[in-house]
């Protein structure tokens, strides 16, 4: 589902020549249907490992492999398809501020193509599940922090993504809104979906407990 086989990792600087290593010797294994927590302090790299597994970068050395796309090698034209299978939440809510909370989370089932028969009735569901309905009509700014935060969680699902990636989806939520996102993501890990979550709470993963990839430096220093 997702291998990482001895990956290191260098952002170029603007002339493009390559930095020093922020990912280092990094290798592991994540398996159809997991949860995977990734763990470690700021600068440690979990931001970075996310990019690499939301095809948003390529490895500067080491192979990447995503849902049997080995990404280092993948055609361009490759990766838009492989990207599509990939649902991700980012830190920044990246909602679009002039369309409605529907319009929000019907956008990627608009761009895929599908009739708008299947989305009335696939977004309903979705609202209904993250407790916005009754609320379809309002712009992302005329809801509360974690009801944004859900919407976004919509977003990245609504595609029924084989992989869902998420960079610290509760760091701006109180403790109840977080328990909340936290179980839309267990709910979608419980239906097959293959979960990674990075965060900084220690909270989140003693409610949720599973696999915890924890970064220092760059390298994975511990795997439990
Ligand atoms: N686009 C970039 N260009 C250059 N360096 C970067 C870039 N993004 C991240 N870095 C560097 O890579 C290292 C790891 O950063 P990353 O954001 O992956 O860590 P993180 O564990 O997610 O941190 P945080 O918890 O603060 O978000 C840091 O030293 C950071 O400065």
């Amino acid at each position: 589902m997702v291998r990482f086989s001895r990956v290191a990792l260098a952002y170029p600087d603007l002339r493009g020549r390559l930095g020093p290593a922020v990912l280092r010797d990094l290798s592991f294994t994540l398996g159809e249907g997991s949860f995977t927590w990734i763990l470690g302090p700021s600068g440690a790299g979990k931001s970075s490992v996310l990019r690499l597994m939301q095809a948003a970068l390529r490895p500067t050395e080491g192979e990447v492999e995503l849902l049997g796309v080995p990404i280092s090698r993948a055609r361009r034209r490759d990766l838009a398809p492989l990207r599509r299978r990939i649902g991700t939440v980012h830190q920044e809510f990246r909602l679009l501020s002039h369309l409605s909370a529907w319009d929000n989370v019907a956008l990627p089932l608009r761009l895929a193509g599908v009739a708008e028969s299947t989305i009335r009735v696939d977004v309903a569901d979705l609202l209904d599940w993250i407790g916005l309905d009754g609320k379809e009509a309002r712009r992302p700014e005329e809801l509360s922090g974690g009801e944004q935060q859900r919407l976004v969680i919509a977003r990245a699902v609504v595609t029924r993504p084989t992989l869902l990636v998420a960079d610290e989806p509760t760091s701006e939520l109180d403790a109840r809104q977080a328990r909340r996102t936290l179980a839309l993501l267990a709910e979608m890990n419980r239906q097959g979906t293959t979960v990674v979550v990075a965060t900084h709470s220690e909270d989140l993963p003693n409610r949720h407990p599973a696999r915890m990839l924890t970064l220092e430096g760059g390298r994975l220093v511990a795997d439990g």
